[in-house]
C-alpha cells in the first residue's frame, strides 16, 4: 500500500522537553489511523508538527511520496492538501451553514474576499454533495451557533471536506458527543476516507475499536506499540500505561 505520510525520527522539544521523541510511523492512503496513548502523551504536538503549527527539533514528515512539510508553512501545508480540525468547533457562529461552507470552499481564504465571492457552478454542486454528506443539507440556512455540538462538528468536517484535502488530521472529533452521535461520526469518517485519508487524537477507545484501520500508541513522546487496535490492546505496557489506567473514559 502507498503511504500518504512517512514521519522520520521526528523530535519536538519545548524548552528542552521533549514532546514528541524521535517517533518515526507512516500512514497508509485511505487509512482511518489512530494515535492514542495517556494525556501529555505527545498526540496533539504530532499533529501540531504534521500541519505545521509547531516546527520540530529534528526528522521529516514526508507528505504524498517526498514533500517534507517541515519547511512549509501553515498555509502552504494546507495548499498542499493537508486539512487540520481542532479539538473546539470553530464554526463561523453567526454565519449561516451554508455561508460556512462557502468560505471553507473558495480557496481564497481570507474573509472579505471570500465573503463577496461568487461561487462557481462547481463549488455549489460540492458544497451541496457536503452538505448531504454530512447530514446538514436541511439546515443549510440555519445559523450555525443555533447547531448541536456534533453537528457543529460535523461542520466543521464538512469544511475540510470542501477544501478537498488528501489528508485530514481531526483532533478528538467525538468528544462531548453521545453513542448515537459518535456512531454517525464513524460513520461519516468511513464515507470520506474512500477519497481521503485520516489521523485522528482520540480517547473514546470504543470509537478507535470501531473505526481504526490502525492504532499509534504513543506514551512519553515514544511510539509504545503500532497495529491493529485488537493487536495494540493486548499488549501488556500499552495496558499498564493506558488502558488498564482509564483510558477509556474521555481525558
Ligand atoms: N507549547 C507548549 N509549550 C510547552 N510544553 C508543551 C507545549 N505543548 C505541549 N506541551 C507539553 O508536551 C507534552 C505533550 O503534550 P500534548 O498536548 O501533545 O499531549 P497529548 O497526548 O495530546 O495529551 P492530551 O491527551 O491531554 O491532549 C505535555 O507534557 C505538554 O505539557
Amino acid at each position: 500500500m502507498e503511504n500518504v505520510l512517512e514521519i522520520q525520527d521526528l523530535t519536538v522539544a519545548f524548552d528542552g522537553f521533549k514532546a514528541v521523541d524521535n517517533v518515526n510511523t507512516s500512514v497508509e492512503k485511505g487509512e482511518i489511523h489512530f494515535f492514542i496513548g495517556p494525556n501529555g502523551a505527545g498526540k496533539t504536538t504530532l499533529l501540531d508538527a504534521i500541519c505545521g503549527r509547531v516546527k520540530p527539533k529534528s526528522g521529516n514528515i514526508l507528505f504524498a511520496g517526498g514533500v517534507d512539510v517541515t519547511h512549509y508553512s501553515e498555509n502552504q501545508i494546507v495548499n498542499i492538501g493537508i486539512g487540520r480540525k481542532f479539538q473546539v468547533p470553530s464554526v463561523f457562529t453567526g454565519l449561516t451553514v451554508y455561508d460556512n461552507m462557502e468560505l471553507a470552499a473558495v480557496k481564497d481564504r481570507s474573509l472579505s474576499s471570500s465573503l463577496f465571492h461568487n461561487v462557481t457552478s462547481e463549488q455549489e454542486e460540492l458544497i451541496g454533495h457536503v452538505l448531504n454528506t454530512i447530514g446538514l443539507y436541511e439546515k443549510k440556512d440555519r445559523d450555525a451557533g443555533s447547531l448541536a455540538h456534533g453537528e457543529k462538528q460535523w461542520l466543521e468536517i464538512g469544511m475540510l471536506m470542501a477544501q478537498q484535502p488528501k489528508l485530514m488530521l481531526l483532533d478528538e472529533p467525538v468528544a462531548g458527543m453521545g453513542r448515537v452521535e459518535t456512531q454517525k461520526t464513524g460513520e461519516l469518517l468511513k464515507t470520506i476516507a474512500k477519497n481521503c485519508t485520516i489521523i485522528v487524537v482520540e480517547h473514546d477507545m470504543e470509537f478507535v475499536r470501531d473505526y481504526a484501520s490502525k492504532v499509534t500508541v504513543l506514551h512519553e513522546g515514544m511510539v509504545l506499540d503500532e497495529g491493529s487496535m485488537s493487536e495494540v490492546q493486548h499488549n501488556q505496557k500499552v495496558i499498564e500505561v493506558y488502558l488498564g489506567r482509564g483510558g477509556e473514559q474521555d481525558a
